[in-house]
């Protein structure tokens, strides 16, 4: 353990619990980084933080509070983004494992650990479910699987009939982005503005809704509010609901109506003087308390309007950042776990033995955890990652010509026609007017040590990634190319077919039985119960088809909390099954069948025998058939 040097990135709820548990299992030399600075929000889970380390860097305080697990530990605190680090950074460590909140950073840490052949153990969670995973060099990596994009909402819902507060929080959103995210003003708008949009979303707005008569045939019609003054001067003798809860703080507390068009108003004139004098468009941010007012106003009036119950502006904040609470007890069991693979890859990295690391999702229903490991599946052939060739080039930076680079490089590798990229820049195509960067020297193009440029034969499917090594003592024409094992060569067209195939298997043993990762795990709200139709077994789902195609744990994130919240469903496995007190499942073939239609389709699963439970002990996992 001592001899390794790991890489820990992003030092927050996760973070933090795996440092401990890292210096507590005997690790002594830990790198870790993390380009933010501490928060007041961060606190009530990350433990190591104190109320006077606000606003310090996360990864400087964490090194100097973690000592106290071993005095004598070499940790390494980088204050940056792990985007600015390139190979021979990532290199000098044996593990690198991630604590991530985005999936940008994690493809680029992904990346990176391929080019670099370094094993990632990747960590995740979103309120009660967490996930673990081990990336080992040749097996799947982060990106074979593909990531599920956000969920989005019908346009009709979200435009005309919205059905929950959601809905209007989507609609506010998009409201923010035409209004002030997509032009640059140079002057103030007028004081009407307000009042404007007010009566264009609240009244006529609506009252174009209504005149779609057929629309609202035996459907709840909206009421529209009148212009703003009209409508604060309804506003009697009422303040703001529940007086009783007075000492909540604001963003706790739910308003009458009249109070967010009152903050409504205000917050469009200052959104609008901020635009000014930014003299830029805007941009949403959920913790920008501007943005968030105006969103939360705008949806509140929405949801009065359409008879939905309105919610505080916390609730709000929620539902427009897709925020899940962050839940310490199941950081600390995915750090746990972490670093428990952390000793398993080292194994590996002895014996080539892929076995005893397991990538493993977690899941924390009431009263029991539920742990589900999985053996490390093969890499996707496929994914454009696993499939990245790279080789590095040692040059002077400061002497080599792009045509140099490029010939010789292209010479090497037998390109036909080669095009060079450096991140989102195109330097040279042949097939474009760009002579002129031939003739330039690569830091000219801020191509430095540890850049990696792209080399793409435009003929043939070849695409090679080139690692620069800067070295000021090499001459012009003294560089020299590396290859990191086999020397790249271009796809041919039975290995791309072979891809399809297994791509093809891929997907449908997916859908038969495994899950796969999402952005932010159980952040989009992508399954939800509708209905209990019978108090103890029958749940209506509003997808109950993607539910029986893809039994995936992504699905079935929301579930617990939701079920538990409806009824008392208890067992929940990471597999995507429901069940209640071990046996009675079910699931409904089609999407919007009526009461009866389902309660036809609705299939029984067998009763687990009493003696299978000790099977169920040993495991915590409980596994029932759906058909
Ligand atoms: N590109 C990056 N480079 C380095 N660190 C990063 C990068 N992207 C995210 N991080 C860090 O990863 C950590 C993720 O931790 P966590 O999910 O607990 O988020 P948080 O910002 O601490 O909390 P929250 O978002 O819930 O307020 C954060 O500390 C964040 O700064
Ligand atoms: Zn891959």
């Amino acid at each position: 353990m001592e001899q390794n040097k790991l890489l820990l990135i992003g030092v927050g709820g996760i973070g933090s619990e795996i440092i401990k548990c890292l210096l507590l299992s005997g690790y002594t030399e830990i790198t870790c980084v993390d380009l933010d600075t501490i928060e007041l929000s961060n606190l009530n889970r990350q433990f190591l933080f104190r109320e006077a380390d606000i606003g310090k860097s996360k990864s400087q305080v964490i090194c100097e509070r973690s000592k106290r697990f071993n005095g004598s530990a070499k940790l390494v605190p980088l204050h940056c983004d792990i985007k600015t680090k390139g190979p021979s950074f990532f290199s000098q460590f044996s593990v690198v494992i991630t604590a991530l909140d985005n999936v940008g950073a994690r493809k680029y840490a992904n990346m990176m650990c391929r080019i670099t052949k370094t094993p990632m153990v990747d960590t995740g969670s979103a309120g009660f479910n967490g996930q673990v995973e081990v990336f080992l060099p040749g097996l799947k990596c982060f990106e074979c699987t593909p990531i599920q994009p956000p969920k989005t909402y019908p346009v009709c819902t979200i435009r005309r009939n919205p059905e929950k507060m959601v809905h209007c929080v989507v609609w506010a959103k998009e409201e923010f982005k035409k209004e002030f995210c997509s032009k640059t003003y140079d002057s103030a708008e007028d004081e009407q503005s307000g009042e404007l949009l007010f009566l264009k979303y609240f009244d006529q707005g609506i009252k174009d809704l209504l005149a779609l008569k057929d629309f609202w045939k035996g459907k709840r019609k909206p009421t529209p509010l009148g212009n703003s003054k009209a409508f604060l001067s309804e506003k009697k003798e009422k303040t703001e609901k529940g007086q009783e809860k007075n000492d909540q703080p604001q963003e706790m507390r739910i308003f009458e109506p009249q109070e967010y068009a009152t903050l409504f108003l205000k917050s469009v004139r200052e959104l609008a003087k901020n635009r000014v004098q930014l003299r830029r468009p805007l941009i949403f941010d959920k913790d920008d308390p501007l943005a968030l007012a105006f969103v939360a106003c705008v949806a509140n009036l929405r949801a009065f309007i359409f008879g939905i119950t309105m919610q505080s502006t916390f609730e709000i904040k929620g539902i427009a950042g897709s925020i899940i609470p962050a839940v310490a007890s199941t950081n600390a069991i995915v750090a746990g776990i972490a670093v428990k693979e952390v000793t398993n890859v080292l194994g590996w990295l002895k014996t080539k033995k892929d076995e005893s690391c397991k990538s493993t999702w977690v899941g924390i229903p009431p009263k029991r955890i539920l742990l589900q490991p999985f053996r490390l599946e093969n890499s996707n052939k496929k994914c454009l990652v696993c499939k990245l060739q790279c080789i590095t080039l040692k040059v002077n930076v400061h002497q080599i010509l792009v045509k140099t680079l490029i010939k010789e490089v292209a010479k090497e590798l037998d390109f036909e026609s080669a095009t060079l990229g450096f991140g989102s820049n195109c330097i040279y195509d042949p097939y474009d007017e760009m002579e002129e960067n031939l003739e330039k020297k690569c830091y000219q193009f801020k191509i430095e040590h540890d850049s990696i440029v792209e080399l793409d034969d435009t003929e043939i499917d070849f695409n090679v990634k080139v690692i620069i090594v800067h070295d000021p003592q090499i001459k012009e024409q003294n560089f020299q190319i590396i290859f990191h094992g086999e020397k790249p060569k271009p796809t041919t067209k039975e290995e791309e077919e072979e891809g399809e195939e297994e791509e093809e298997e891929e997907e449908d043993s997916q859908s038969k039985n495994k899950p796969s990762i999402v952005e932010n795990v159980g952040a989009s709200e992508t399954i939800e119960i509708i209905d209990l139709i019978d108090e103890s077994e029958t749940i209506i789902l509003n997808k109950p088809n993607v539910i029986k195609e893809n039994k995936n744990l992504n699905l079935f994130k929301q579930l617990p909390s939701q079920l538990e919240r409806k009824r008392n469903f208890t067992n929940i496995s990471a597999n995507g099954e429901i069940g209640k007190n071990n046996d009675k499942i079910i699931h409904i073939e089609k999407d919007e069948l009526d009461e009866k239609e389902i309660k036809q389709n609705i299939k029984k699963t067998r009763k687990i025998p009493k003696n299978d439970k000790k099977d169920q002990k040993k495991t915590e996992i409980i596994s029932i058939d759906f058909d």
